[in-house]
């Protein structure tokens, strides 16, 4: 490594200095060839040399013998000796599957596997499998890997991935994944390492086009935010849900109700018929531009006088609205047909064609104008938005079949100060209008806690993929909106992907069987058809904890939590965590978390305060939204890697019983 760190100095003192050289005898403007290439070699040798620079990582973790005499070693990137003969393969490189693939089973020609353990570049031991011999080992590296107190964010987990987890990652880029899985499967882990063998893999189509990882809320991008960069990879975009639909720039907020409507797929429906219904008819334009519908459309070019027949009319308008994708796109086609039928008629009169300019002439025609705009108007979003909501007549025929009445009075707002449900119907809108610049789509999109979109942020997604390739992970137990998934086939169609494949994983890594076992009371309560998780961990402890006084329950929990090494996370309903804020403020190793807001994070220790409240709580924005108190206490259950305290002062949910 240490030589080629020296090689990819050479390169960058060569072309830095070549860079700053050109640049020197250049005007403002002037850009030489070698100044590019010296900008470009400099941009390629930076960052290279800091992921050379790296030394507290251990350059292999694995190590496979093939049947053929051959062996290499596996890490987490590619290094390669003097003759350019590769030292150790990058996890990535497709050799490398054989590695995290291979069993006594079914071997893939892998005669032995050896395993090393690190702590940071320390070797710390390693474990052999002769698969010839039909040896398979429960990997103790595995389970101290996984059992590592946390320091904070989340870690890769390249040296351990496991068969099922490598199937996911490794699939083609065009395979559209719905991944559902328990609490602590790794699907977290399992989209962070897919997106970042995509990029490696499919290196051209995808650094082009974009790759894209979608999270529930901050908390949780921040979470995750090291995980890629350890990889090598930090050309990866990383957005909420909320920044994705601009609901960020939101002013104004719904009330529960008209929220439930703004986000249900109907609305899709309504915006098509809000945009396209703007569409009228030849004879009513004509009379609205003036005209007699049995004369057609009469327009006066100079000295001449050409007229369209209201058939040739028609058959334009038939011809706009089958072949054009976006409203926008419609009316130019239309005023397109009209200059064609005056240019066959001029070159019939004059026996030559007319030029472009001509052609403009005549669509700024104050016949051609009036008629254009009575029959297809230009529209924007947000006059839409605007009629949709402020015209009653307008948004009675927008949403005449599809909502009911008192639905389609929740269609109120204000455009110019909007909520970010309305965004989100904005979006909707301009997707009818306009056509999306393709090169504005992302080639893959990771998409984390997806059981918590609805439709309509489903389809802004959907927008933003185009025909590019999505992994779709959650849990449908986890699903804590308003309008949470309850089939993963239905957000799949949301999703605009149609061939998709749903697999279910139920290894649970993070929580061990104690806990898992009780947030498994809870999952047949909470009416979703999923499997349960099995834990592959056998330690991890779990009390439950009966207080008089809950203040100093959680203190005492707290302070026996911190006896033992890594983080301890306090989660507890929204209101009653920011009552406990004073009280565990200045603690180092502890972070207070909403229940609402624990989805996909993880502590070493975990105390959930006064779980019934949990329950009761109202949803985000404080409607009670039937089941998603449970749901929120079965996510608390599940956020433990090796100890839970439950402290309560009030009698446990009855779901917490056996
Ligand atoms: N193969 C593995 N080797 C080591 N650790 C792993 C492995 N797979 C998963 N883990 C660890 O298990 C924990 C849970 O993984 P992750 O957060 O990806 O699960 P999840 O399914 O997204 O959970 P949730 O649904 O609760 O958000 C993480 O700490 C992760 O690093």
């Amino acid at each position: 490594m240490a030589a080629m760190r020296d090689l990819t100095e050479a390169i960058h003192r060569t072309y830095a200095g070549e860079f700053d050289e050109s640049g020197k005898n250049l005007g403002i403007g002037d850009v030489g060839s070698d100044q590019h290439f010296g900008w470009a070699m400099a941009n390629y040798t930076v960052p290279r040399l800091a992921d050379l620079s790296d030394r507290d990582i251990a350059l292999f973790f694995g190590r496979i013998w093939m049947d053929d005499g051959e062996d290499f070693h596996i890490g987490r990137r590619h290094i390669r000796d003097e003759r350019n003969d590769p030292l150790v393969l990058d996890w990535r490189a497709p050799l490398a599957e054989q590695y995290y693939r291979a069993s006594a089973h079914d071997r893939r020609d892998v005669a032995k596997r050896r395993r090393f353990g690190f702590q940071g570049a320390r070797l710390t031991g390693f474990e052999d499998e002769n698969l010839v011999l039909g040896e398979e080992v429960a990997s103790d590296i595995l389970t101290a890997e996984i059992e590592r107190p946390r320091t904070g964010p989340m870690r890769d987990i390249v040296a351990t991935i496991q068969p099922d987890q490598d199937e996911l990652i490794r699939r083609e880029a065009a395979v559209n994944l719905c991944v559902q899985g328990a609490p602590g499967t790794g699907k977290t882990a399992v989209g962070l390492h897919r997106a970042a063998w995509l990029l490696y893999n499919y290196t051209g189509k995808l650094t082009k086009s974009g790759v894209l990882i979608v999270g529930p809320n901050e908390g949780f991008l921040s979470y995750i935010s090291g995980v890629l960069p350890t990889l090598g990879e930090t050309s990866v975009w990383q957005t909420t849900v909320q920044q994705l639909t601009g609901a960020h720039t939101a002013t104004a907020a719904d009330t529960h109700e008209a929220a439930l409507v703004k986000h249900d797929e109907r609305i899709a429906l309504v915006c098509e018929r809000a945009v396209w219904g703007h569409v009228g008819t030849v004879p009513a334009a004509l009379a609205a531009a003036g005209a007699a519908p049995e004369e057609g459309l009469l327009i006066a070019d100079g000295g001449w006088r050409w007229r369209l027949g209201l058939t040739y009319l028609e058959e334009a308008l038939a011809n706009a609205r089958k072949h054009s994708r976006t409203y926008t796109a419609g009316r130019k086609a239309l005023e397109d047909a009209i200059v064609q039928g005056v240019r066959r008629q001029a070159e019939i009169r004059s026996g030559h064609s007319p030029d472009a300019k001509w052609g403009t002439g005549i669509k700024r025609t104050p016949a051609v104008r009036s008629f254009l705009d009575a029959l297809w108007p230009k529209l924007n979003a947000k006059t839409v938005l605007k009629k949709l909501y402020g015209d009653p007549a307008f948004r009675a025929d927008a949403t005449a079949g599809i909502l009911t009445e008192a639905e389609a009075a929740l269609l109120t707002g204000r455009p110019a100060r909007p909520t970010a449900a309305d965004l989100l119907v904005s979006d909707e809108l301009e997707s009818h209008l306009n056509l999306r610049d393709p090169s504005a789509s992302f080639g893959h999109i990771v998409i984390d806690e997806a059981q918590d979109l609805s439709p309509m942020q489903c389809r802004v997604i959907a927008r933003r993929s185009g025909k590019g390739s999505v992994t779709v992970l959650g849990d449908l137990a986890q699903g804590t909106t308003p309008w949470a998934a309850a089939s993963w086939e239905d957000q799949m169609r949301h999703l605009g992907k149609d061939a998709v494949e749903h697999t279910e994983l139920t290894t649970g890594f993070r929580v061990p069987a104690v806990i898992i076992e009780l947030a498994n009371r809870v999952l047949p309560h909470l009416r979703v058809g999923v499997a349960p998780a099995r834990s592959i961990r056998s330690d991890g402890s779990l009390d439950v904890v009966p207080a008089a006084d809950l203040d100093s329950g959680v203190r005492d929990a707290v302070a026996k939590a911190l006896d033992e090494e890594g983080l301890v996370g306090v989660i507890a309903a929204d209101e009653r965590a920011a009552a406990l804020a004073p009280l565990l403020a200045g603690l180092d190793r502890v972070e207070l978390v909403a229940a609402s807001l624990a989805k996909g994070l993880e502590f070493d220790h975990v105390v959930v305060v006064e779980p019934v409240e949990i329950v009761e709580a109202p949803a985000t924005g404080g409607a009670t939204v039937e089941g998603v108190g449970l749901r929120h206490l079965y996510v608390a259950l599940t956020r433990a890697v090796s100890r839970l305290t439950v402290v309560h002062s009030r009698p446990l949910p009855a779901e917490m019983n056996a």
